[in-house]
């Protein structure tokens, strides 16, 4: 998958079957869509290609008041990978290309910019400024230019429901992690490369490795029992605090800290990705570090006895974590699912 950074220049702008979105999670409903833009693609002999914007535009009209993001830029496109994308455009949202009239954002970008033959757009698609085209007016400049256009029809959860990222981001609000994953179609994740901390953890008997991530304000806060990629050849288990750390930090960054049950060693600088299965706890503000390390021997007993229920061996007992190397067999993590 090629990833271009405002429209590609002349040589890389081959005829292509085109969708255009914030696709934010990439859930079901997104996943259902770019299927049925891939078996247009292979179809036609196209390569799909993907117009996405950074920021949302969301945040650009009102950066204050935008929702927290699903996932930032990395995790969209590698979920766009994973749903057979094959070029992805991320267009810079400014005043500037939020102006367009819907006849320029076709000529500029869909004709000119894209060459796109075939384009898919969703059943609340609007363009141009003030959202003024719809997808009557994309047809009728389809017809004049030389593009199909398609409609996708609404994907659903089972009570009726539309799949979308806002109920995606409503549930990671509430901590409900049961409905995140059935609207996403698979665990909710974030990726990151292991950074230094403050080293204190170790001195807690906890050493966690820490992961700076680029939400200001994610979806989701809390403390979780959650399964880690990256680190060996097998996900390993965990429990990982995401949020701002009160006890220890008043920078007010946001961090994702996980302590691997079992594990230890040296991840500096690898690319891991955090999946969350449950969540234990909100964050809280403890009195001393001695109730904050008593909170976390908790959590990992509590993490204990949720993958011993999967049959996922994690070895002993938490005060020291030791040395011993356990994780997840592949038939453990297919049950976790
Ligand atoms: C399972 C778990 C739960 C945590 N809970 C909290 C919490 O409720 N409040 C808090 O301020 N920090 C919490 N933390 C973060 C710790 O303060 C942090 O891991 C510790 O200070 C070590 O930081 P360091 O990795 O920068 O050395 C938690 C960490 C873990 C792994
Ligand atoms: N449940 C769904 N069924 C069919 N198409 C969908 C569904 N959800 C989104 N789409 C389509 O996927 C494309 C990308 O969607 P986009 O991320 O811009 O909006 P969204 O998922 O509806 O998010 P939001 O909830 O923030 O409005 C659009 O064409 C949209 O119409």
């Amino acid at each position: 998958m090629r990833v271009f950074r405002g429209l590609p220049n002349a040589e890389s702008r081959a005829p292509c079957a085109l969708t255009i979105g914030n696709f934010d999670g990439v859930h079901r409903g997104h996943q259902a869509l770019l299927a049925r833009v891939r078996a247009a693609a292979d179809a036609r002999g196209l390569p799909v290609c993907v117009m996405t914007f950074e920021p949302h535009p969301r945040e650009f009209f009102n950066p204050a008041g935008a929702p927290p993001r699903i996932a930032m830029l990395r995790d969209k496109l590698e979920a766009l990978r994973m749903n057979g994308v094959d070029r992805v455009v991320v267009e810079h949202f400014n005043h500037t290309f939020a102006s367009q009239t819907p006849d320029a954002f076709v000529e500029r970008i869909i004709v000119n910019g894209l060459h796109a033959r075939w384009v898919m757009i969703g059943d609340d698609f609007r363009y141009g400024a003030k959202r003024a085209g719809d997808f009557a007016s994309l047809q009728a400049a389809g017809a004049q230019h030389g593009f199909e256009v398609e409609q996708m029809a609404t994907v659903a959860d089972p009570s009726g429901a539309r799949i979308s990222s806002s109920g995606v981001r409503a549930s990671l609000i509430a901590g409900d992690l049961d409905a995140a994953r059935s609207a996403l179609g698979r665990d909710y994740a974030i990726s990151g490369h292991v950074v230094h901390g403050l080293k204190l953890g170790r001195d807690l008997g906890f050493p966690t490795l820490n992961l700076p991530i680029a939400h200001k304000r994610p979806a989701l806060s809390g403390i979780f029992i959650v399964r880690v990629h990256g680190i060996g050849p097998e996900p390993l288990p965990g429990v990982a605090s995401l949020g701002l750390r009160p006890t220890v930090d008043d920078s007010g960054r946001v961090l994702l800290e996980v302590h691997l049950l079992d594990w230890h060693g040296n991840a500096y600088g690898k690319l891991v990705r955090v999946e969350f299965l449950k969540k234990l706890r909100d964050e809280e503000k403890f009195v001393d570090l001695e109730t904050l390390t008593a909170a976390i021997a908790r959590d990992v007993a509590h993490a204990r006895e949720y993958f011993a229920a999967l049959g996922v061996a994690t070895g002993g007992t938490d005060a020291a974590p030791g040395s011993r190397t356990t994780g997840f067999s592949t038939s453990a993590t297919d049950r976790i699912r």
